[in-house]
This record gives structure tokens, C-alpha cells and sequence, in this order.
């Protein structure tokens, strides 16, 4: 489903990701791990599209998209969350749903006109995200765990077959990481939903993915399934002094 072969990126000549292959099929879960700074967000950052790669190739279904913007990508079926909150705290939860409807059906993205129907659609959202009885309050109000809700129900609403999440469970409290774990296991084993995940909780991650990448400095040190790869000297020797 995603095809990255030797990917690279530059940022005024210093080189922060370094020949990347890697290949993801489709219904996969791959979760990337690394220190901080080994380039896990820069790299998701070129798969959606955000940055373009300096070298490489990117294919999404077999088809080049190296060359395509992020809004290109988002149309043949890759959806990404951020690592930093990207609500708006005033605003109330469903009409967050209800405005990324509207935008993902086509219509235009008016803050300043109350976006009309899609009633069905929200509170079949809300309901699949846990936030059903949150509908009305302001995401301001809401906990760490009901924003990555939030944020993963807006992304939902365009119903992505690849999903990029950046960091889901940061700043989740102990309590809520269990819940959202849950859901982002049914995204992936009930909806059959391709997902690539970066998360530094590494039992949260034990037990989603099917291959676990491991990035260092730039490059991917380590590709395979979660057992192997936690058995790596290498792997092992590159963390020695980092937390996993
Ligand atoms: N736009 C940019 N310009 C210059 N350097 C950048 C830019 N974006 C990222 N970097 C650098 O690239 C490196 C990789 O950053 P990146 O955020 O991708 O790492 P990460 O693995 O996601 O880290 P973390 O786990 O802390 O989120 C860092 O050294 C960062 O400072």
C-alpha cells in the first residue's frame, strides 16, 4: 500500500533523514520508535506530503506521489494526526466533527457559518470515538484522553485507509491510555485501517503492531516484528542510555 524507496530529506544542507526504504501492506500495523530527533516526524511529514522528500520515491498503491501536495495524498486515502493538539478550545466537539465533514464532502470550510447536517454522520463518529456524551462541551474543557478522541474523530470523518498518528497517547493520563488504545485497535483490527504510529509508550505499542520501525539519527536502524526487534543487539546497543 506504501512504497518508500531511498527517501531523504535536507533542511539547508544538514541531512535529517538518510536513505529510508520501507514497505507497508495493506491492513498492516507499523509502529516507529527512536529517540528524540531521530527523525520520526520529519518522516511522516514527507509521507503526507507536508515536506517534500530531497531524494527518493514515495508510492501510495503503486502509484508515484513523490511530486503530489498533502491535499492529493488526503484524497486517495492518507489521513495524519499531530503531535501537538490541533483543536480549536472554543469550539464544541461535535461541531469539530461536523466542520471536518463539511470539509471532507466538499464543501467549504466556513468557520463563520455554522455548518448545517451531517447530524448522522457526527453522532455516528462520536459514538465510534467514545465522545457521545461529550458532544456539547468546548474542546477546551476536555481531558488530554477526550482530545485525542476528538482529534481522532476528525480524522476519521474522511475515513482514511492509511493513518498516520503522531504520538496519540502524549499527555494522556495513565487512566485514559487504555480506552484510546482500544480504539486505535479497532481502527486498525475491526476497520482493517492501515496504521503507521509513532509512540514513545513502548507496552502500548507491543501490543498494536505487527512490525515495530526503529529510527536513529536519520536513518531506519531496524525493521521487523515487535519480538525481533526488541531482541536486536544492535537495537539494543543504539538505546543503550535511552529510554525505550
Ligand atoms: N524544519 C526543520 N528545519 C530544520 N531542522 C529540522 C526541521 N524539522 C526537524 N528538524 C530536525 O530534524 C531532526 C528530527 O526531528 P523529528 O521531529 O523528525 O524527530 P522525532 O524522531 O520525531 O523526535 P521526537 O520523538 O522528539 O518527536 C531534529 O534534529 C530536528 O531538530
Amino acid at each position: 500500500m506504501l512504497a518508500l524507496t531511498e527517501v531523504g530529506w535536507s533542511v539547508g544542507g544538514a541531512v535529517i533523514l538518510d536513505d529510508v526504504s520501507l514497505a507497508v501492506r495493506e491492513g498492516e500495523f507499523l509502529a516507529f520508535i527512536g529517540p528524540n530527533g531521530a527523525g520520526k516526524t520529519s518522516l511522516f511529514n514527507l509521507i503526507s506530503g507536508l515536506n517534500p522528500v530531497s531524494r527518493g520515491r514515495i508510492a501510495l498503491d503503486g502509484t508515484d506521489v513523490t511530486r503530489l501536495p498533502a491535499h492529493a495524498r488526503a484524497r486517495r486515502g492518507l489521513g495524519r494526526s499531530f503531535q501537538t493538539s490541533s483543536l480549536w478550545p472554543g469550539m464544541t466537539v461535535a461541531d469539530h466533527v461536523r466542520l471536518a465533514a463539511q470539509a471532507a464532502r466538499g464543501g467549504s470550510f466556513a468557520l463563520w457559518r455554522k455548518a448545517r447536517g451531517f447530524d448522522a454522520e457526527v453522532r455516528a463518529t462520536l459514538e465510534r470515538t467514545g465522545l457521545s456524551a461529550r458532544a456539547d462541551a468546548l474542546a477546551g474543557s476536555l481531558s488530554h484522553g477526550e482530545k485525542r478522541k476528538l482529534e481522532l474523530a476528525v480524522l476519521l470523518v474522511g475515513d482514511p485507509r492509511l493513518m498516520l498518528l503522531d504520538e496519540p497517547m502524549a499527555g494522556v493520563s495513565a487512566e485514559e491510555v487504555p480506552a484510546l488504545t482500544e480504539l486505535i485497535r479497532s481502527l486498525h483490527r475491526d476497520e482493517g485501517r492501515t496504521v503507521l504510529m509513532v509512540e514513545h509508550h513502548m507496552d502500548v505499542l507491543l501490543g498494536l503492531a505487527d512490525r515495530v520501525a526503529v529510527m536513529h539519527h536519520g536513518t531506519l536502524l531496524a525493521l521487523d516484528e515487535p519480538d525481533a526487534v526488541m531482541a536486536d543487539a544492535t537495537v539494543q546497543s543504539a538505546y543503550l542510555g535511552e529510554e525505550l
